[in-house]
């Protein structure tokens, strides 16, 4: 792919606009972004040839940019989760994804493509959900559900359906029915459904307790000792609040870029793993990193913040609603007691509008 074709959606200020009013052509500009009042600007190769409106698109020119469909290009729009990033791709119309894992590999690159931290597909629904989700990792792994995902994929379904105001969703995921709902103040809050406990199903060769879940049990990673609770959202996460001899982990001096390959490729996880370590700051404020099966130390892991919210209460370190701080922001999350599901409640972000050859 040798240029990188992209319409590029992007905030100015006031100032700026009347700077860059009369320009046709900038190269290298500073200017701050506001996440207000989105423009729109068509960049090819290095150079910006800025055809940019002055006043902000209507709806229409940004509706017209999602309903372009011209062939051998990707349209995309570009979208975070508390810095957890993904491409999403309007693929409504058929069943099979519009790029392949590979493709996604190089998308995802932050130097030589897109950058992600996956790509997301919005399809058919199946058995009469309105939608399906599908995903693949940046390694182009593809794994049952992405939480910081599935609060993106809302927003871009309203966007895409031109819906405003509260927005709920039936959505097919690899880790079943998933039910997000947009909010009043543009939050999402998703039904993430039941935890997986059962040692065989996150999966994990640990032994298992009598109740067969893993719960602080010991797992051996190069020499040290630590203390893990296993547990599935759809896909299979370890939590740690530390090693056998020190359970007061301090999330920031870990160097997750050693230790998190180590977790991942662990014998005792067959399907590979998410890693969250956690610290604990109250009985209902958890702060956490995560290293990402497929994807690596990312700012944030929807599913992982919900495992960490059931770990701790596992393990009797916090109640059953949490804020969990991820470097990217905080998440809210609850086990709920009586229909012993989570819900999940953030933001989910517009980055840019892009289009790329493929
Ligand atoms: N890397 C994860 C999928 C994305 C999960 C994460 N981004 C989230 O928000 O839940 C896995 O392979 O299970």
């Amino acid at each position: 792919m040798a240029a990188i074709a992209a319409a590029i959606s992007l905030s100015l200020t006031s100032s700026t606009r009347r700077s860059l009013s009369s320009i046709n052509t900038f190269r290298s500009s500073s200017f701050s972004l506001q996440q207000n009042t989105p423009r729109l600007i068509t960049a090819v190769g290095n150079n910006l040839r800025s055809s940019m409106s002055i006043e902000a698109p209507d709806k229409t020119s940004q509706t017209s940019f999602l309903d372009r469909k011209e062939s051998g290009f990707l349209h995309f729009v570009k979208y975070h989760g508390v810095g957890n990033d993904f491409i999403m791709v309007d693929n409504r119309d058929s069943m099979e994804p519009r790029i392949t894992p590979e493709q996604a590999v190089k998308l995802c690159d932050r130097n030589f493509g897109i950058g992600a931290d996956g790509v997301i597909f919005a399809m058919p629904g199946i058995n009469g959900t309105d939608y399906t989700l599908r995903i693949f990792n940046s390694d182009g792994s593809e794994p049952e559900m992405c939480g910081n995902g599935m609060r993106c994929f809302a927003k871009f379904i309203a966007e895409l359906d031109k819906l405003h105001g509260k927005q709920s969703f039936t959505v097919h995921t690899g880790a079943g029915l998933i039910v997000p709902e947009i909010q009043d103040d543009e939050k999402v809050r998703v039904d993430m459904g039941e935890p997986i406990l059962k040692a065989s199903d996150v999966p994990t060769k640990l032994p298992a307790n009598k109740d067969l879940s893993v719960v602080k049990s010991e797992l051996d990673v190069d020499g040290v000792t630590w203390n893990v609770t296993c547990v599935s959202m759809g896909n299979p996460h370890c939590i740690t609040f530390g090693t056998k001899g020190s359970q007061n982990l301090q999330v920031d001096e870990l160097n997750l870029a050693e230790i998190g390959p180590k977790f991942e490729h662990h014998e005792m996880f067959p399907a590979r793993t998410n890693t969250e370590f956690v610290q604990v700051l109250s009985h209902s404020h958890l702060k956490m990193r995560v290293w990402e099966r497929g994807a690596g130390a990312t700012l944030a892991c929807g599913t992982g913040a919900c495992a960490v919210v059931i770990a701790a209460v596992l393990e009797g370190r916090a109640g059953r609603s949490c804020t969990v701080d991820l470097p990217g922001g905080p998440l809210e999350i609850e086990w709920r007691e009586e229909d012993n599901r989570v819900y999940m409640t953030g933001p989910a972000e517009v980055v840019f509008y892009g289009s790329v050859p493929l």
